[in-house]
């Protein structure tokens, strides 16, 4: 639903606003606000100084700057919001994007170092929060991206089609927030011109050469608000079915799926059986886990394998996992095939998108490579014996130090590791108590209501 503010809004109004907008939000550790110097972001900055101002006056506020260095202004650009900082009393930091730049999808990878950088921001300065201006305008325009992209299925129940979370955790440690999904972009301009502050305009968002910008005129031909509001109904439509799918997957996988030995998950034989859209989204997000994916497999082939899981025996490879489904149950394990030779092990890095590495303070030299060949022995899990050809076969491509104490592997859950949008929380969670990988970070927002849109 659009959320009014009009440009003779009063003191009152702004406060009212602000307190919709930001009081459900836990500012105790601090924020880093994204600021561009656009209209969006400094209304932002302005808006949330207002909040604080009144209500946690104690808390840590820290402007950043992304310089992409992408356009010959954009240092001058950056220089310019210090100096707006400076003059408003927030501490404000610049980040460049110093990498080479690739000859094609720069909006993507600006985008991916964009975050990478206000992450790094918030984390140097002891934050858990970032929080971006992304408005009414830019969820209008995701979902009409999406829409032109997807198919009927993905449009009729897309994943896609929910738009912008309101709040995504990064790197499973830095929340992003984005509390001005309900406000239009002309609302945020007539607040600042009431303010008597100016923004910069960047070039790039009209330059038609990119998709974002001629969906945008796209989109304006078509009258406005109107439109935006139509499209922010369907993405709230959507986002409320994909969440309640994710809670349903959540459950399937904490009723169904244990792991009887690290890299080796079982679901019961009644997993197939679960409601099949929460069956179907289970099995992906599984089967990416134990693959070690970023993206889960493709919703079709994942909804025919489960169809051939039901009528097992069966054992077949989908998305790096061998899936061997017999009388004892469902078992899923890294596939053997192109697993990683041996390398260097680096502190902090992911081996085989799955581990996270640690090294033991002080270790020098440590090599990592997948554990290889293991005898078969036959441990009993409770009432129901694993079979031990399986538990040798996932055990084989579990990560192995040399030498062996200087660092610990911690699971990760590679579909969400860097990037888990708040529909999928639960989700998230469910799949991380059955790698026994790290808790979710402490939610900085009420779950309840927005912004998760639960
Ligand atoms: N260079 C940057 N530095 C810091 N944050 C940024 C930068 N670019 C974008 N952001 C953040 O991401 C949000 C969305 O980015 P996008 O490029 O879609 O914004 P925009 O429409 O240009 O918004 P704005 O008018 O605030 O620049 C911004 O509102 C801002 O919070």
């Amino acid at each position: 639903m659009l959320t009014s503010l009009r440009a003779d809004t009063g003191d009152d109004a702004v406060a009212g606003l602000t307190e919709s907008l930001f009081s459900r939000i836990d500012f105790s550790n601090g924020a880093v606000v994204a600021i561009s110097g656009g209209s969006d972001s400094t209304a932002l900055l302005l808006l949330l100084k207002d909040h604080l101002d009144r209500n946690a006056p104690q808390a840590q506020l820290l402007a950043v700057t992304v310089d992409h260095g992408l356009r010959a202004e954009s240092a001058a650009e950056a220089r310019a919001v210090a100096s707006l900082c400076a003059t408003l009393g927030i501490a404000h930091r610049t980040m460049v994007w110093s990498d080479a730049k690739p000859a094609s999808g720069i909006p993507a990878a600006a985008r991916e170092a964009r975050y990478r950088l206000l992450a790094a921001a918030a984390r140097q300065a002891g934050i858990g929060l970032v929080v971006t201006a992304h408005t009414a305008d830019d969820q209008a325009e995701t979902v009409l991206m999406r829409q032109a992209r997807s198919d009927e299925f993905t449009t009729a129940y897309g994943r896609g089609l929910a738009g912008m979370a309101p709040a995504t955790l990064y790197d499973w440690q830095t929340w992003i927030l984005r509390p001005l999904l309900d406000i239009e972009r002309a609302a945020l301009r007539a607040f600042l011109r009431n303010r008597r502050i100016g923004w910069i305009d960047d070039p790039t968002n009209s330059d038609e050469h990119y998709e974002r910008p001629r969906v945008r005129a796209a989109l304006y031909q078509g009258r406005g608000s109107r439109r935006i509001g139509d499209l922010l109904a369907l993405a709230e439509t959507a986002a409320a079915a994909r969440t309640d799918r994710s809670r349903r997957a959540a459950a399937l996988i904490r009723v169904c799926a244990t792991r009887p030995v690290p890299g080796l998950i079982r679901l019961d034989p009644a997993f197939p059986r679960g409601e099949r859209d929460a069956a179907v989204t289970a099995l992906r997000l599984l089967l990416a886990t134990a693959g070690g994916t970023p993206f889960p497999p493709d919703e079709a082939r994942t909804a025919a394998l489960l169809d051939k899981i039901a009528a097992a025996p069966l054992c077949a490879t989908l998305s790096r996992t061998v899936v061997d489904a017999r009388r004892a149950g469902i078992f899923l394990h890294r596939e053997r095939r192109d697993l990683p030779a041996p390398v260097n092990a680096v502190d902090g890095t992911i081996w085989d998108g799955r581990y996270r590495i640690a090294l033991r303070r002080g270790a020098g030299s440590v090599s990592v490579e997948p554990e290889g060949n293991v005898p078969a022995e036959s441990p009993t899990m409770g009432e129901s014996p694993t079979p031990p050809s399986l538990i040798a076969a996932a055990t084989a491509a579990e990560p192995a130090f040399r030498p062996v104490a200087a660092a610990a592997a911690s699971p990760v859950v590679a579909p969400f590791d860097r990037f888990l949008p708040s529909f999928d929380l639960d989700l998230a969670g469910a799949l991380a108590g059955l790698v026994g990988a790290r808790a979710l970070p402490e939610l900085p927002f009420d779950t309840g209501k927005t912004p998760t849109n639960a």
